[in-house]
Order: C-alpha cells, then structure tokens, then sequence
C-alpha cells in the first residue's frame, strides 16, 4: 500500500499547530507510518494522521477498507502493527477515561424499558452497575445527577430523556448515546457511522450537534462516515483509506479528482453540485452516496 501524506501544519481553518495540540505539545491523536493487520492480512500501512484539539475528523473509505478497524486501534482494542500510535500522548487505551466511543449503531428495540437517563448514568458508573458505589456521598451522586442532567441538555435530549428508551426515535436513541458517550468529559469521542440508518434531516441534526461538540466543547472528535456531505461544513480533516493507501488532509485537499484517482488507483472524479454536496463518480464504491448498508431497520425520524 502507498501512502500520499499531504498534512499541514496549519489547517484550512488557521489554527496554529500549538493550538491543535494538547496541553505540553503533544497532538491529541497521532499515527505515524501505522499499519494494521487482521486474520493474517495487512489492511492499510503507512498511515499518518494528526489530529489537534476541537478538531473534527472523518475516516472515509469503501466498504471492508478497514476503518472501523482505525477507531478500534485508537481504542487499543488492536495493536497497530506498525508505526507508532500515539492518544493524549500515550499508547491507545492508556487514557481510556478521556476517550469516549460510539459503537456502529444499534437500535434500542421498542420493548425496551430502560430510561434515556438512565442510559446516559450508565456512561458515568456502568462498571459499578447494580452495585451500590462504596463512599458515594450524598455530593458526589448529586454530582453525578447534575453532569447527567447537563450531557442530556448539551445534545438537546432533554424532552425524552425520562422516557423509555425504546420507545424513542432512531435520532433521538443516537443524541442518548452520544451524552453517554460525553458524560465524562471525554477529550476525544470516537463515533463508528453514527449517521448511519438516519433520515437527512437527522443526519443535519446531528452532525450540527457533533460540530458544537468538537468546535465549542473543545473535544477532537473521529467519526467514521460512509457519507461525507452532511458533516463536510464542519470538518477540519479527513483520511481517506482506499485500495491503494491512505490520504489525510483537509476536505478540500483529499476529497479531490486527482487525489483519489491516485488513492484508487482508477479514473474517479469529484464533481460538486450546486447546493454544495459532493459527488464522487467512478470509484468501486461511492463514499458520497448514502446507502443503508448495515440494514439495521433503524427507525427514522418522521
Ligand atoms: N478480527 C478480525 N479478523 C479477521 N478479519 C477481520 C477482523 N476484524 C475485521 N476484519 C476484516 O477486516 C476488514 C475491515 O473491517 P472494518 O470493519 O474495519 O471495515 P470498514 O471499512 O469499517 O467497513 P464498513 O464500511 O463495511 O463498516 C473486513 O474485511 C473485515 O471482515
């Protein structure tokens, strides 16, 4: 796999390089020439990212490319196999606590009684679920109550929070998960297609929540997206992985004809229509185009 790194040091938005780092210097992610292997077989090689403070990152790529697989090496899940991976300034899931995540989507089924608030508690004391929590003081679980309650006005769920959480729309469910993954504070949030099984609509919604997020709460959030267009006017960087390598930059440095003609190694042309999408014409799989591809019934918003 070839790589074509074409990194800046300032990003379209003009933040300096101190700006994007973490406090003492340190980018908040990094990969360096990282590569990683599955069943015995290398995915993608020679990838090199950084990504700042408040930075708003999309991993963009076909279908099996091995993106989901990038957010799992930046959990520590998987060992990168080479090159060096770095989150908060130490090796991936050293700082766990300052990393929230977003699985690839799964619905709540409607019988499910659980409360939204009660999902979103789970992100701050899960591990001690059903256990009462020994020294947990009277401050602390009001502590605990008020940042729940702030998570769930941040995203904007505080109409349906009481509810059962099965009994919430498909972008009601997602905004739940999302304060749950935000509850504590995280420095980074990871989102594996969290747009996914949405309607347009919601897909905005969110993807405007995520960009107050990342460029108001000062989070770095990496979201994987198999449609680039609803988050493009909020990004600061994507990676782009294909066949024949990896491409990191700004939207409008990667997300180009000649950029990933050369990343999939066939003709591909970026054509952008007049209300500002992009469509991106000849490559194996369209990454522009919007498919349900997990088929995972997600309810929409109507
Ligand atoms: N533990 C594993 N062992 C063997 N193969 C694996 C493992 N994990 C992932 N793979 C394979 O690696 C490839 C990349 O998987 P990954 O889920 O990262 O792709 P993706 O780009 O996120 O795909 P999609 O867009 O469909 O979600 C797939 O072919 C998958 O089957």
């Amino acid at each position: 796999m070839s790589i074509h790194p074409i990194e800046r040091v300032r990003s379209e938005m003009g933040r300096t390089e101190m700006e994007r780092n973490a406090p003492g210097g340190e980018s908040v992610l990094s990969l360096r020439g990282a590569a990683v292997r599955v069943g015995g077989r290398t995915l993608w090689s020679g990838v090199d990212l950084t990504v700042g403070a408040g930075e708003f990152t999309a991993v963009l790529g076909p279908n099996g490319v091995g993106k989901s697989t990038l957010v799992k090496v930046l959990l520590g899940i998987l060992p990168a196999a080479a090159g060096e991976v770095r989150v908060l300034g130490a090796a991936p899931g050293e700082r766990s606590t300052a990393v929230g995540y977003l699985p690839q989507r799964r619905n709540f089924d409607a019988s499910v009684r659980i409360r939204g608030v009660d999902v979103v508690r789970l992100g701050l004391d899960g591990d001690q679920w059903g256990i009462p929590v020994p020294g947990l003081g009277r401050a602390k679980r009001r502590a605990a109550r008020e940042r729940v309650e702030q998570v769930i006005e941040l995203v904007g769920a505080a109409k349906y929070a009481h509810r059962p959480i099965g009994q919430c729309s498909g972008g009601e469910q997602q905004r739940l998960l999302i304060a749950q993954a935000l509850v504590r504070r995280p420095r980074v949030l990871l989102l594996d297609e969290p747009l996914d099984s949405l309607d347009l609509p919601n897909q905005g919604a969110i993807a405007g929540l995520l960009g107050r997020i990342c460029h108001e709460e000062g989070v770095s959030v990496v979201m994987v997206a198999h449609d680039v267009n609803p988050i493009l006017h909020h990004l600061d960087r994507v990676v782009y992985i294909a066949e024949g390598g990896a491409v990191a930059g700004t939207p409008a440095e990667v997300i180009t004809s000649e950029t990933l003609t050369r990343l999939y190694r066939t003709p591909v042309e970026v054509l952008r229509t007049s209300d500002g999408r992009l469509v991106v014409v000849g490559q194996p799989e369209a990454p522009a185009v919007h498919t349900d591809r997990h088929g995972g019934g997600g309810r929409d918003d109507h």
